[in-house]
Protein backbone atom coordinates (compact mmCIF):
# COMPACT_ATOMS: atom_id res chain seq x y z
CA UNK A 1 0.00 0.00 0.00
CA UNK A 2 1.40 3.61 -1.29
CA UNK A 3 0.01 5.91 1.86
CA UNK A 4 -0.56 5.72 5.46
CA UNK A 5 -3.89 5.42 6.20
CA UNK A 6 -3.59 9.17 7.65
CA UNK A 7 -2.93 10.56 4.47
CA UNK A 8 -6.91 9.78 3.41
CA UNK A 9 -7.86 12.56 6.23
CA UNK A 10 -7.94 15.08 2.74
CA UNK A 11 -7.03 18.33 4.55
CA UNK A 12 -3.65 16.82 5.08
CA UNK A 13 -3.56 17.22 1.45
CA UNK A 14 -4.67 20.91 1.40
CA UNK A 15 -8.63 20.51 1.24
CA UNK A 16 -10.42 23.35 2.25
CA UNK A 17 -13.78 21.81 3.95
CA UNK A 18 -15.28 25.24 2.71
CA UNK A 19 -14.26 25.17 -1.32
CA UNK A 20 -17.45 24.41 -3.90
CA UNK A 21 -18.52 20.69 -4.71
CA UNK A 22 -20.76 20.31 -7.37
CA UNK A 23 -23.61 18.55 -6.15
CA UNK A 24 -23.51 14.49 -5.32
CA UNK A 25 -19.74 14.54 -5.99
CA UNK A 26 -17.16 13.64 -3.76
CA UNK A 27 -13.63 15.35 -3.43
CA UNK A 28 -10.11 14.34 -4.68
CA UNK A 29 -6.69 15.65 -5.09
CA UNK A 30 -4.79 13.81 -9.03
CA UNK A 31 -1.72 11.95 -7.88
CA UNK A 32 -1.05 11.07 -11.39
CA UNK A 33 -2.71 10.89 -14.97
CA UNK A 34 -2.26 8.75 -17.99
CA UNK A 35 -4.37 8.97 -20.95
CA UNK A 36 -7.62 9.38 -20.28
CA UNK A 37 -7.65 8.54 -16.89
CA UNK A 38 -6.20 9.41 -13.18
CA UNK A 39 -4.99 8.46 -10.04
CA UNK A 40 -7.07 10.21 -7.43
CA UNK A 41 -6.28 10.26 -3.70
CA UNK A 42 -9.54 10.24 -1.97
CA UNK A 43 -10.73 9.81 1.67
CA UNK A 44 -11.27 6.40 0.51
CA UNK A 45 -7.97 6.04 -0.52
CA UNK A 46 -6.09 6.11 -3.98
CA UNK A 47 -8.96 5.11 -7.13
CA UNK A 48 -8.26 5.40 -10.73
CA UNK A 49 -11.23 7.03 -12.52
CA UNK A 50 -11.79 7.80 -16.15
CA UNK A 51 -12.50 10.83 -17.21
CA UNK A 52 -16.15 11.90 -17.63
CA UNK A 53 -18.17 13.83 -20.64
CA UNK A 54 -17.52 16.97 -19.24
CA UNK A 55 -13.72 16.84 -19.01
CA UNK A 56 -13.44 15.28 -22.32
CA UNK A 57 -15.41 17.81 -23.88
CA UNK A 58 -13.71 20.66 -22.39
CA UNK A 59 -10.22 19.12 -22.56
CA UNK A 60 -10.71 19.00 -26.51
CA UNK A 61 -11.27 22.57 -27.07
CA UNK A 62 -8.76 23.39 -24.71
CA UNK A 63 -5.98 20.76 -23.48
CA UNK A 64 -5.07 23.07 -20.16
CA UNK A 65 -8.43 21.94 -19.43
CA UNK A 66 -7.04 18.02 -18.68
CA UNK A 67 -6.41 16.88 -15.07
CA UNK A 68 -2.55 17.56 -13.80
CA UNK A 69 -0.82 15.85 -10.94
CA UNK A 70 -1.60 18.77 -8.18
CA UNK A 71 -5.63 19.50 -9.20
CA UNK A 72 -8.25 19.33 -7.03
CA UNK A 73 -11.36 17.13 -8.60
CA UNK A 74 -14.71 16.47 -7.93
CA UNK A 75 -15.67 12.81 -8.63
CA UNK A 76 -19.16 11.42 -9.24
CA UNK A 77 -20.52 7.95 -8.78
CA UNK A 78 -21.99 6.22 -11.44
CA UNK A 79 -24.52 3.94 -11.53
CA UNK A 80 -22.41 0.82 -11.83
CA UNK A 81 -20.80 2.19 -8.69
CA UNK A 82 -17.70 3.25 -10.01
CA UNK A 83 -16.50 6.85 -10.32
CA UNK A 84 -15.92 9.14 -12.75
CA UNK A 85 -13.74 12.65 -13.24
CA UNK A 86 -16.69 15.12 -13.49
CA UNK A 87 -14.59 17.96 -12.75
CA UNK A 88 -11.22 19.97 -12.43
CA UNK A 89 -11.96 22.78 -9.83
CA UNK A 90 -10.48 26.03 -10.49
CA UNK A 91 -6.89 25.92 -9.86
CA UNK A 92 -4.88 28.65 -6.94
CA UNK A 93 -1.55 27.86 -9.41
CA UNK A 94 -0.41 26.55 -12.47
CA UNK A 95 2.64 25.17 -14.49
CA UNK A 96 2.27 25.57 -17.83
CA UNK A 97 4.32 24.48 -20.64
CA UNK A 98 4.23 26.46 -24.56
CA UNK A 99 1.58 28.01 -26.40
CA UNK A 100 -0.61 29.58 -23.53
CA UNK A 101 -0.85 32.72 -21.44
CA UNK A 102 -2.87 34.61 -18.30
CA UNK A 103 -5.53 36.83 -18.92
CA UNK A 104 -6.10 40.02 -16.61
CA UNK A 105 -7.87 37.79 -14.31
CA UNK A 106 -5.11 35.07 -14.07
CA UNK A 107 -7.22 32.37 -16.38
CA UNK A 108 -5.65 30.81 -18.83
CA UNK A 109 -6.18 30.70 -22.52
CA UNK A 110 -4.08 29.19 -25.54
CA UNK A 111 -3.53 28.21 -29.18
CA UNK A 112 -4.58 24.68 -28.62
CA UNK A 113 -1.43 23.20 -27.67
CA UNK A 114 -0.48 23.97 -23.81
CA UNK A 115 -0.15 21.48 -21.30
CA UNK A 116 -0.26 22.13 -17.50
CA UNK A 117 2.32 20.09 -16.05
CA UNK A 118 1.30 20.57 -12.33
CA UNK A 119 -1.70 22.55 -10.28
CA UNK A 120 -1.87 24.03 -6.82
CA UNK A 121 1.79 24.20 -6.27
CA UNK A 122 1.93 26.68 -2.76
CA UNK A 123 5.81 26.84 -2.65
CA UNK A 124 8.47 26.66 -5.57
CA UNK A 125 11.75 25.49 -4.07
CA UNK A 126 14.29 26.82 -6.56
CA UNK A 127 17.37 23.97 -5.70
CA UNK A 128 20.80 25.68 -7.05
CA UNK A 129 23.91 23.93 -5.57
CA UNK A 130 26.29 26.13 -3.73
CA UNK A 131 29.00 24.09 -5.54
CA UNK A 132 28.16 22.44 -9.10
CA UNK A 133 31.69 20.32 -10.49
CA UNK A 134 34.19 23.00 -9.70
CA UNK A 135 31.72 25.73 -10.21
CA UNK A 136 29.69 28.41 -7.31
CA UNK A 137 26.02 28.42 -7.55
CA UNK A 138 24.84 29.68 -11.05
CA UNK A 139 23.31 32.82 -10.08
CA UNK A 140 21.85 32.95 -14.58
CA UNK A 141 19.84 29.56 -13.22
CA UNK A 142 18.64 30.94 -9.84
CA UNK A 143 17.06 34.22 -11.91
CA UNK A 144 15.60 32.16 -14.66
CA UNK A 145 14.27 29.33 -12.77
CA UNK A 146 12.53 32.32 -9.81
CA UNK A 147 11.13 33.68 -12.89
CA UNK A 148 9.48 30.68 -13.74
CA UNK A 149 7.69 30.05 -10.10
CA UNK A 150 6.85 34.05 -10.22
CA UNK A 151 4.87 33.14 -13.32
CA UNK A 152 2.99 29.60 -11.52
CA UNK A 153 1.44 31.82 -9.28
CA UNK A 154 3.47 29.73 -6.36
CA UNK A 155 5.66 31.95 -4.08
CA UNK A 156 9.77 31.09 -5.33
CA UNK A 157 11.90 30.45 -2.33
CA UNK A 158 15.93 29.75 -3.26
CA UNK A 159 17.67 26.82 -1.91
CA UNK A 160 21.00 26.47 -2.22
CA UNK A 161 21.64 23.24 -1.62
CA UNK A 162 24.89 21.03 -1.06
CA UNK A 163 26.06 23.34 1.32
CA UNK A 164 28.03 21.19 3.50
CA UNK A 165 30.67 21.78 0.22
CA UNK A 166 31.42 25.49 1.90
CA UNK A 167 33.89 25.64 5.24
CA UNK A 168 33.85 29.52 4.80
CA UNK A 169 32.50 32.36 2.53
CA UNK A 170 28.81 30.99 2.37
CA UNK A 171 27.89 34.10 3.86
CA UNK A 172 29.25 35.83 0.59
CA UNK A 173 27.30 33.34 -2.17
CA UNK A 174 24.19 34.26 -0.31
CA UNK A 175 24.66 37.93 -0.38
CA UNK A 176 24.98 37.30 -4.32
CA UNK A 177 22.16 35.19 -4.44
CA UNK A 178 20.00 37.32 -2.48
CA UNK A 179 21.03 40.32 -4.58
CA UNK A 180 19.52 38.10 -8.03
CA UNK A 181 16.34 37.33 -6.53
CA UNK A 182 14.95 40.24 -4.70
CA UNK A 183 12.15 40.06 -2.85
CA UNK A 184 12.58 36.07 -2.21
CA UNK A 185 13.69 34.11 0.85
CA UNK A 186 16.89 32.46 0.63
CA UNK A 187 18.55 29.58 2.23
CA UNK A 188 21.03 27.29 2.92
CA UNK A 189 20.16 23.04 3.15
CA UNK A 190 22.83 20.57 3.33
CA UNK A 191 20.91 17.04 2.95
CA UNK A 192 24.01 15.40 4.32
CA UNK A 193 24.26 16.80 7.24
CA UNK A 194 20.57 17.85 8.05
CA UNK A 195 21.41 22.14 8.65
CA UNK A 196 18.51 24.31 7.37
CA UNK A 197 16.40 20.79 6.85
CA UNK A 198 13.89 22.01 8.87
CA UNK A 199 13.75 25.85 7.87
CA UNK A 200 12.73 24.10 4.41
CA UNK A 201 10.32 22.03 5.95
CA UNK A 202 8.83 25.09 7.68
CA UNK A 203 7.16 25.80 4.29
CA UNK A 204 4.86 22.99 3.86
CA UNK A 205 3.56 23.85 7.43
CA UNK A 206 -0.52 23.67 6.99
CA UNK A 207 -0.21 20.92 4.38
CA UNK A 208 1.09 23.23 1.69
CA UNK A 209 2.57 21.65 -1.75
CA UNK A 210 5.67 22.48 -3.30
CA UNK A 211 8.21 21.81 -6.35
CA UNK A 212 11.17 21.76 -6.85
CA UNK A 213 13.40 23.19 -9.67
CA UNK A 214 16.55 23.08 -10.59
CA UNK A 215 19.21 21.63 -12.69
CA UNK A 216 20.05 17.92 -12.74
CA UNK A 217 21.90 16.72 -10.26
CA UNK A 218 21.64 19.89 -7.86
CA UNK A 219 20.11 17.45 -4.86
CA UNK A 220 16.73 17.75 -5.25
CA UNK A 221 15.76 14.08 -5.01
CA UNK A 222 18.32 14.28 -1.62
CA UNK A 223 16.35 17.08 -0.39
CA UNK A 224 13.11 15.26 -0.61
CA UNK A 225 14.25 12.61 1.15
CA UNK A 226 16.01 14.45 3.78
CA UNK A 227 12.49 16.50 4.14
CA UNK A 228 10.83 13.38 4.41
CA UNK A 229 13.53 11.95 7.07
CA UNK A 230 13.45 8.70 4.72
CA UNK A 231 13.88 7.39 1.17
CA UNK A 232 11.57 7.90 -0.71
CA UNK A 233 13.18 9.14 -3.71
CA UNK A 234 15.98 7.30 -5.93
CA UNK A 235 18.72 9.60 -5.82
CA UNK A 236 21.35 9.65 -8.88
CA UNK A 237 23.77 7.62 -6.47
CA UNK A 238 21.25 4.89 -6.10
CA UNK A 239 20.66 4.54 -9.71
CA UNK A 240 24.51 5.07 -10.95
CA UNK A 241 24.51 2.08 -8.31
CA UNK A 242 22.33 -0.06 -9.71
CA UNK A 243 23.07 0.21 -12.94
CA UNK A 244 19.75 0.51 -14.22
CA UNK A 245 18.29 3.06 -16.86
CA UNK A 246 17.71 6.74 -15.36
CA UNK A 247 14.18 7.21 -16.67
CA UNK A 248 13.02 3.52 -16.75
CA UNK A 249 12.24 4.35 -12.68
CA UNK A 250 8.59 4.43 -11.44
CA UNK A 251 8.00 6.89 -8.99
CA UNK A 252 5.39 8.86 -7.27
CA UNK A 253 4.53 11.89 -8.44
CA UNK A 254 2.79 13.25 -5.46
CA UNK A 255 4.42 13.03 -2.22
CA UNK A 256 2.74 13.37 0.90
CA UNK A 257 5.39 13.77 4.01
CA UNK A 258 5.26 12.36 7.06
CA UNK A 259 5.83 15.68 8.92
CA UNK A 260 2.58 17.29 6.56
CA UNK A 261 3.17 18.80 3.48
CA UNK A 262 3.23 17.45 -0.16
CA UNK A 263 5.95 17.40 -2.81
CA UNK A 264 4.92 17.09 -6.62
CA UNK A 265 7.94 15.84 -8.43
CA UNK A 266 7.00 15.09 -12.05
CA UNK A 267 9.72 14.26 -15.28
CA UNK A 268 7.82 17.39 -16.80
CA UNK A 269 8.23 19.34 -13.87
CA UNK A 270 12.35 18.25 -13.90
CA UNK A 271 12.60 19.43 -17.68
CA UNK A 272 10.82 22.73 -16.91
CA UNK A 273 12.89 25.43 -19.25
CA UNK A 274 11.73 28.83 -19.71
CA UNK A 275 8.25 29.42 -20.92
CA UNK A 276 6.10 32.62 -21.10
CA UNK A 277 7.91 34.33 -18.66
CA UNK A 278 7.99 37.78 -18.92
CA UNK A 279 6.00 38.73 -16.32
CA UNK A 280 8.54 36.76 -13.98
CA UNK A 281 11.61 38.38 -15.80
CA UNK A 282 9.64 42.27 -14.59
CA UNK A 283 9.53 40.76 -11.19
CA UNK A 284 13.50 39.43 -10.75
CA UNK A 285 14.85 42.22 -12.10
CA UNK A 286 12.37 45.10 -10.54
CA UNK A 287 15.21 46.93 -9.91
CA UNK A 288 16.51 47.33 -13.08
CA UNK A 289 12.96 48.06 -14.11
CA UNK A 290 12.77 50.98 -11.25
CA UNK A 291 15.92 51.95 -12.83
CA UNK A 292 14.56 52.00 -16.47
CA UNK A 293 11.42 54.46 -15.27
CA UNK A 294 14.00 56.81 -14.73
CA UNK A 295 15.73 56.66 -17.87
CA UNK A 296 15.16 60.37 -20.47
CA UNK A 297 13.30 58.12 -23.09
CA UNK A 298 10.48 56.33 -22.44
CA UNK A 299 11.74 53.52 -25.61
CA UNK A 300 15.33 53.91 -23.81
CA UNK A 301 17.31 50.29 -25.00
CA UNK A 302 20.16 51.30 -22.21
CA UNK A 303 22.52 50.54 -24.90
CA UNK A 304 24.07 54.28 -25.41
CA UNK A 305 20.97 56.76 -24.63
CA UNK A 306 21.73 60.35 -22.89
CA UNK A 307 20.06 60.19 -19.52
CA UNK A 308 19.88 56.27 -19.46
CA UNK A 309 19.45 56.08 -15.85
CA UNK A 310 19.73 51.59 -16.38
CA UNK A 311 23.48 52.70 -17.60
CA UNK A 312 24.53 55.73 -14.96
CA UNK A 313 23.71 52.70 -12.36
CA UNK A 314 26.47 50.72 -14.05
CA UNK A 315 28.92 53.43 -14.14
CA UNK A 316 28.66 54.48 -10.31
CA UNK A 317 28.64 50.29 -9.48
CA UNK A 318 24.89 50.54 -7.98
CA UNK A 319 24.21 47.99 -10.97
CA UNK A 320 26.33 44.82 -11.56
CA UNK A 321 27.28 44.28 -15.02
CA UNK A 322 26.58 40.74 -14.63
CA UNK A 323 23.14 41.50 -13.79
CA UNK A 324 22.38 43.53 -16.43
CA UNK A 325 23.69 41.16 -19.05
CA UNK A 326 21.35 38.08 -17.28
CA UNK A 327 18.76 40.30 -18.09
CA UNK A 328 19.13 41.09 -21.23
CA UNK A 329 19.76 37.32 -22.13
CA UNK A 330 15.97 36.61 -20.22
CA UNK A 331 14.12 39.59 -22.09
CA UNK A 332 15.78 38.16 -25.13
CA UNK A 333 14.50 34.60 -24.23
CA UNK A 334 10.89 35.66 -23.52
CA UNK A 335 10.46 37.86 -26.30
CA UNK A 336 11.56 34.92 -28.54
CA UNK A 337 9.41 32.87 -26.70
CA UNK A 338 6.22 35.26 -27.21
CA UNK A 339 7.50 35.72 -30.84
CA UNK A 340 7.42 31.91 -31.18
CA UNK A 341 3.84 31.55 -29.69
CA UNK A 342 2.32 34.30 -31.90
CA UNK A 343 3.39 32.50 -34.44
CA UNK A 344 1.95 29.59 -33.44
CA UNK A 345 -1.48 31.36 -32.87
CA UNK A 346 -0.91 32.34 -36.19
CA UNK A 347 -0.24 29.29 -37.90
CA UNK A 348 -3.67 28.39 -35.84
CA UNK A 349 -6.04 30.74 -37.01
CA UNK A 350 -4.65 30.15 -40.89
CA UNK A 351 -5.47 26.59 -40.82
CA UNK A 352 -9.19 27.50 -38.92
CA UNK A 353 -9.68 29.87 -41.85
CA UNK A 354 -8.74 27.15 -44.56
CA UNK A 355 -11.27 24.69 -43.12
CA UNK A 356 -13.95 27.31 -42.94
CA UNK A 357 -13.01 28.29 -46.73
CA UNK A 358 -12.97 24.56 -47.66
CA UNK A 359 -16.26 24.10 -46.05
CA UNK A 360 -17.78 27.14 -48.09
CA UNK A 361 -16.08 26.04 -50.91
CA UNK A 362 -18.11 22.49 -50.93
CA UNK A 363 -21.12 24.25 -50.20
CA UNK A 364 -21.36 26.29 -53.26
CA UNK A 365 -20.44 23.73 -55.15
CA UNK A 366 -23.26 22.74 -57.58
N1 LIG B 1 27.88 17.18 -0.59
C1 LIG B 1 26.57 17.03 -0.83
N2 LIG B 1 26.18 16.33 -1.91
C2 LIG B 1 24.85 16.19 -2.14
C3 LIG B 1 23.89 16.77 -1.27
N3 LIG B 1 22.66 16.49 -1.77
C4 LIG B 1 22.87 15.73 -2.88
N4 LIG B 1 24.18 15.54 -3.10
C5 LIG B 1 24.79 14.75 -4.19
O1 LIG B 1 24.49 15.36 -5.44
C6 LIG B 1 24.21 14.35 -6.43
C7 LIG B 1 22.84 14.62 -7.05
O2 LIG B 1 21.84 14.49 -6.08
P1 LIG B 1 20.31 14.15 -6.47
O3 LIG B 1 19.52 14.35 -5.24
O4 LIG B 1 20.20 12.83 -7.14
O5 LIG B 1 20.05 15.31 -7.53
P2 LIG B 1 18.72 15.61 -8.40
O6 LIG B 1 18.58 17.07 -8.44
O7 LIG B 1 17.57 14.82 -7.87
O8 LIG B 1 19.19 15.09 -9.81
P3 LIG B 1 18.24 14.63 -11.07
O9 LIG B 1 17.51 13.40 -10.61
O10 LIG B 1 19.22 14.35 -12.16
O11 LIG B 1 17.34 15.76 -11.40
C8 LIG B 1 24.29 13.02 -5.72
O12 LIG B 1 25.55 12.45 -5.98
C9 LIG B 1 24.14 13.36 -4.27
O13 LIG B 1 24.83 12.45 -3.44
C10 LIG B 1 24.36 17.51 -0.12
O14 LIG B 1 23.61 18.06 0.69
N5 LIG B 1 25.71 17.61 0.05
ZN1 LIG C 1 17.85 53.54 -20.29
Amino acid sequence: MFFEPLVFDLSLLGWDDTRALPADTIPGRVSRVHRGAAEVITEQGQIQVHYGARVRRDSAADPTRLPCVGDWVALRLLAEGRYELDEVLPRATAFVRGGVSRDSRGGLSGDGQGQVLAANVDIVFVAEPAMHATDFADLGRIERLTALAWESGGTPVVVITKADLFDQGLDDLLNDVRGAAPGVDVHAVSSFTGDGVDVVRSYLMGSRTAVILGASGAGKSSLVNALAGGEVMETQQVRAGDGRGRHTTVHRELIPLPGGGIVIDTPGIRRVGLYDMSDGVDRVFSEIEDLAEQCRFGDCSHEAEPGCAVLAALESGELPERRLESWRKLQREAAWMARRSDARLQAEETRKWKIIHKGMRGRNRP
